[in-house]
């Protein structure tokens, strides 16, 4: 194989917090073995070191993908996060390098849906608290403050792939629902869309999040939202910590007669990097909260399905240069190339680009077989097919065109 093409053997991929072995396994029937594999998430400076001769890094919800660090992995080619949120990804800086970032936006949104319905049913029936003084050798055999699902409201704040199966799951217990989104959605099932926020919040027995992490929903639940849920209502946020202003949740539960009748919170503001590390957070010892550690996507289907699908995302991008799905990237769906050599090649996207390449080529008598362009505001991908013995000057050609971010061949 030539220099200018790297062998399947040579191309690295760095999979950092303990994604699952699937993906090894789909990366390996694709003939990639080059991996390495780590069960944490690295601190910067690590992070920097390691990503810096890796081709393909594959990451969760920990690392922290800055613009420092982007800037750092010179030879990054593709970012996989194996989760549904990108949003420890500098996904414009990602952009501008020409990175595609991919990520499995459906593989574990059914286990969060479970999840959230399972802690409904022990926060109506305030089983945490009953839980933990049993624990303690008490026996608090009362009916007081317990109640049944059935016919009572739950509010979903963000009815997409989680909160869509959220409210089926809800409706099939026997509760009413309603949904609160900034976009207008299809109801399934009973569900009612309501449009004002108070008025939402002042309907449900259970609110449950289910936001993306955006500059909009940034500290959207603050004392204001909590005060205009029902009194003794619950509140459950497995979506992001950034989301909730966890200090009034924490007053909002506190004192003889708390606003809220309990809680569910599996993500936090700041979360530790590492099982080591300890907990922190205002919410630690109140009664009848559930805290988890941001485990709403982590079963064992999941995280196998997660494994095969953003891997397999990594396989075709480097074969051959699909990159849909991809959250920051425009999207192109490729069939295979056999017996010509393609050439990926992305553009800040100004007009007379393609003019320019289809000039280059014919000025060298390089004959174009095939051609797919997409674009996104800031960037354009195109993707070229030649014959083999052109493909080095093809490259040469590109990488020569003015607003060239990246280029590369696949033979
Ligand atoms: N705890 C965990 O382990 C997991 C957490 N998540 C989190 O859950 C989030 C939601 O996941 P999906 O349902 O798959 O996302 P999705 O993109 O399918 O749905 C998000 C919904 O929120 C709505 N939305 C956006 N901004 C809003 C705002 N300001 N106010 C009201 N609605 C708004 C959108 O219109 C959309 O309908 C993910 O972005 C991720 O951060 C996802 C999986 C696992
Ligand atoms: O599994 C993880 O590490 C994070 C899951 C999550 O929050 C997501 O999919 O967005």
């Amino acid at each position: 194989m030539s220099k200018f093409s790297l062998a399947k053997d040579k191309i690295k991929f760095l999979l950092l917090e303990g994604v699952h072995q699937s993906a090894i396994q789909t990366l390996n029937n694709a003939g990639y073995t080059n991996i390495e594999y780590l069960k944490t998430s690295l601190a910067e400076p690590e992070l920097i070191e390691k990503i810096k001769d890796a081709h393909f890094v594959g990451i969760r919800s920990r690392t922290q993908l800055t613009s420092k660090v982007l800037a750092e992995a010179e030879k990054l080619i593709g970012i996989g996060c194996f989760c549904i949120g990108t949003n420890q990804v500098d996904l414009e800086a990602a952009q501008e390098l020409g990175i595609p970032v991919f990520n499995a936006p459906f593989s574990n949104t059914r286990s969060v849906a479970e999840l959230v319905i399972g802690e409904i049913l022990l926060l109506f029936r305030r089983i945490p608290e009953k839980n933990a003084k049993a624990h303690l050798g008490g026996w608090d055999k009362s009916a007081t403050g317990s109640i049944e699902a059935r016919g009572k409201t739950l509010g979903i704040i963000g009815y997409g792939h989680i909160g869509t199966q959220l409210g089926i799951l809800a409706e099939t217990i026997g509760m009413n629902v309603t949904f609160y989104d900034i976009e207008d959605k299809l109801p399934l099932g009973n569900a009612n869309q309501v449009h004002d926020l108070n008025e939402f919040l002042a309907q449900a027995d259970a609110v449950s999040l289910h936001v993306p992490e955006t500059d909009s929903t940034q500290n959207m639940f603050g004392a204001e939202q909590f005060a205009a849920m029902k009194d003794g209502a619950i509140f459950i946020n497995a979506s992001r910590g950034t989301v909730v202003d966890i200090d009034a949740l924490a007053e909002a539960l506190k004192g003889d007669s708390p606003k809220l009748g309990g809680a569910a919170i599996d993500v936090f503001p700041v979360e530790p990097k590492s099982n080591d590390e300890e907990f922190v957070s205002p919410l630690r010892g109140i009664n009848n909260v559930i805290l988890t550690p941001h485990i709403g996507g982590s079963t064992l289907e999941a995280q196998q399905n997660i494994g095969i699908e953003v891997a397999g995302k990594f396989a075709k991008y480097s074969d051959n240069g699909s990159t849909l799905s991809a959250v920051n990237f425009p999207e192109v769906s490729l069939p295979s190339h056999e017996g010509r050599s393609r050439l990926l090649h992305v553009h800040t996207n100004r007009p007379g680009i393609l003019t320019k390449i289809n000039l280059a080529f014919a000025e060298k008598g390089i004959n174009i077989s095939a051609q797919f362009l997409q674009t996104t505001d800031k960037i354009g991908y195109v993707v070229l097919e030649v014959d083999s013995d052109d493909s080095q000057a093809a490259l040469d050609e590109l990488k020569q065109i003015e607003g060239t971010i990246r280029a590369r061949v696949l033979l």
